[in-house]
């Protein structure tokens, strides 16, 4: 049993039963939900109901690894990104990442934004200078690295490095922005940071994100999808699914009888 509410937003993407393998371990069991376009939808559920998995699916990170192995159907603006010549470079730069531990580049402040912008090609100096400077203004992180931006990026602290990541992941612009448990490497202020940053682009950009804090997901997000042990239970608006929960299960996790 399985309650999921219907969105009222557009939506983004379409989940249609979904099943994933690794190998022989089925971790997503007929998955089914609508992402509404351009608000917060966060993914929680205890260590291992498959968070991680269903979010790695909506870039198809799943397909660096040999023996992975899709069914259903992912629609993103309509069109089916797990069909087997679906284009990964034109996914991936539609559908940025965000990990948990920051993954900044061994080079300088400047290049680790510029990376993907000088990938689609822009080459003209003034561009890339306005278009990393956009990005790091929208990343809330342009007046801590203004006068240092050709020093490495190795030299930030962590939740600065993590506000790197999300400018290089915005500067190429996607239509939606994955996290994946994104502050729980960091200290309490550069998770209330990130936790801002998340929230101001409400209304610009579709976000998931996955969380082991409850808190947190209740904080930031729109619509909450409760997991456990590899299947969907409750997807509902975040305020309604912790408030009044429509399953037990949900129930029972969020008032902290177990996970
Ligand atoms: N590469 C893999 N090969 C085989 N099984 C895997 C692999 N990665 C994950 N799993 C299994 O798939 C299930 C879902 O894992 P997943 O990492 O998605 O859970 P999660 O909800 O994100 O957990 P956590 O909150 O602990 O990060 C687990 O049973 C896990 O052991």
């Amino acid at each position: 049993m399985a309650y999921v509410v219907d969105i009222k937003e557009n939506p983004k993407i379409v989940v249609e039963n979904l099943n994933f393998y690794y190998g022989e371990k089925h971790a997503l069991k007929n998955i089914s939900f609508k992402v509404p376009e351009k608000r917060i939808t966060a993914l929680i559920g205890p260590s291992g109901c498959g968070k991680t998995t269903l979010l790695r699916c909506f870039n198809r990170m799943h397909d660096l690894y040999p023996g992975n192995r899709y069914e259903g159907r992912i629609l993103l603006d309509g069109e089916n990104i797990l069909e087997k010549d679906y284009d990964l470079i034109k996914l991936r730069s539609r559908v940025g990442m965000v990990f948990q531990k920051p993954t900044t580049f061994p080079m300088s402040i400047f290049d680790n934004v510029a990376y993907g912008l000088r990938l689609k090609g822009i080459k003209n100096k003034t561009e890339l200078q306005d278009r990393v400077e956009k990005a790091l203004k929208d990343a809330a992180l342009w007046d801590e690295v203004k006068d240092r931006l050709h020093d490495p990026a190795s030299g930030l602290s962590g939740g600065q490095q993590q506000r790197l990541c999300i400018a290089r992941a915005i500067a190429v612009e996607p239509e939606v922005l994955l996290f994946d448990e994104p502050t729980s490497a960091l200290d309490p202020i550069s998770t209330a940071k990130i936790e801002e940053l998340v929230v101001s682009f409400r209304g610009r950009l579709t976000i998931i994100i996955v969380t082991h804090n409850m808190q947190q997901a209740a904080r930031v997000s729109d619509y909450t999808a409760f997991m456990y042990m590899g299947e969907l239970i409750e997807f509902n608006r975040t305020d309604d699914l912790f408030v009044k929960p429509k399953e037990k299960l949900t129930e029972d996790y969020i008032t902290g009888r177990f996970g």
